[in-house]
């Protein structure tokens, strides 16, 4: 026994972890400093997994390992978003982690480097309307084009619209790594974002936009998280049945379906960094436009 009561192979252990995890935090400061991990990602490792090494590293010490940002000014900043310095990244609470993640995203949008937008809500909400529109009125934006298992309807373009492939063709692009994301959507056929196009747009400084569905959303959030995650939502629940119906393009017993969906859907909106009401799809485009900062373009249409 020792003067503090503990006995003394259980001290010796302690110790031996605490000067464990100092090493495996430092190890995680280096990788910020040097570059080849973002403070965003070590943020969003440490809320996963809140016990792990990312999440006892305080937020004092993630912060002074970035660029431009001493001591001094590490603590203005903890100050302005209202963290104590003293805090540790795991012990973040909802509200903090969610400024404090902007903060960080807003920080990571190095000029010359092109944004990801992910445009993701319940079906008939007016992605495609939406998506559409900024095709059409905003060329500085790159529309990602998904590969997709589903028949092509009429008027559709191969290459334009989607890249049509078949099952085998759809495995392919798997195994060989080259999704981003991927899933299958409706229960009906798969769909994925080829990761080529979007990494070399945005290296070029492009901006890309995304419309993918919600399990997308979330693997994107956890492969890039510094993406902008947008929700579109309907102006009300009625409306949203309207232009589902409105469409006509799915079987009544298919619109059933997809409502039970939407519901779930809708529950997920918390996960996203901006809500956007799809009232007028000109207004909307534009709000969406605007997440993505793209040089030039008009504030709103
Ligand atoms: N995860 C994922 N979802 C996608 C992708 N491309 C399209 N989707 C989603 O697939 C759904 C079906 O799209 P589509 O076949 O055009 O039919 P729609 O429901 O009539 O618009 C939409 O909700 C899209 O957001 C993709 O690359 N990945
Ligand atoms: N802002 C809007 N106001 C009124 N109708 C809209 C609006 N946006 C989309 N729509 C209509 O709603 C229906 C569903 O839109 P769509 O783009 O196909 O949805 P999603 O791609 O989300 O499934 C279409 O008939 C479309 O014309």
């Amino acid at each position: 026994m020792t003067a503090d009561g503990m006995p003394e192979v259980d001290r010796a252990a302690a110790s031996r972890a605490a000067i464990a995890a100092r090493r495996a935090r430092a190890e995680v400061k280096e990788a910020v400093r040097t570059g080849r991990r973002s403070a965003l990602d070590v943020a969003e490792t440490a809320w996963r997994d809140p016990s792990g090494i990312e999440g006892g590293m305080r937020v004092r010490d993630l912060l002074t390992t970035l660029k431009g940002l001493g001591p001094a000014r590490t603590l203005t900043v903890l100050d302005r978003l209202g963290i104590a310095p003293v805090k540790r990244l795991g012990g973040l609470g909802h509200r903090q982690r969610a400024v404090l993640r902007d903060w960080l995203k807003r920080r990571s949008a190095v000029p010359g480097h092109g944004r990801l937008v992910v445009l993701a809500g319940p079906t008939a909400v007016g992605k495609g309307t939406v998506s559409a529109f900024i095709r059409e009125n905003f060329p500085d934006v790159m529309l990602s084009v998904s590969a997709t298992t589903r028949r092509p309807r009429p008027g559709e373009i191969d290459g334009l619209h989607y890249f049509f492939v078949d099952d085998a063709g759809f495995d392919r692009m798997i195994d060989s790594g080259e999704f981003l994301e991927w899933a299958v959507v409706h229960n009906l056929s798969r769909y994925g974002t080829p990761r080529g196009p979007v990494q070399e747009a945005l290296a070029s400084g492009r901006s890309v936009l995304l419309e993918i569905d919600l399990d997308g959303a979330r693997q994107v959030r956890a492969a890039m998280p510094e993406a902008t995650l947008v929700f579109l939502l309907p102006p009300t629940w009625e409306e949203l049945v309207r232009r589902l119906v409105g469409r006509g393009t799915e079987s009544p017993e298919e619109q059933a379906r997809r409502l039970e969906t939407a519901r779930v859907e809708l529950a997920a909106q918390d996960e996203f960094d901006a809500l956007v009401v799809n009232d007028d799809v000109r207004r909307t485009a534009a709000e969406v436009v605007d997440l993505l900062a793209v040089p030039g373009a008009p504030s709103r249409a």
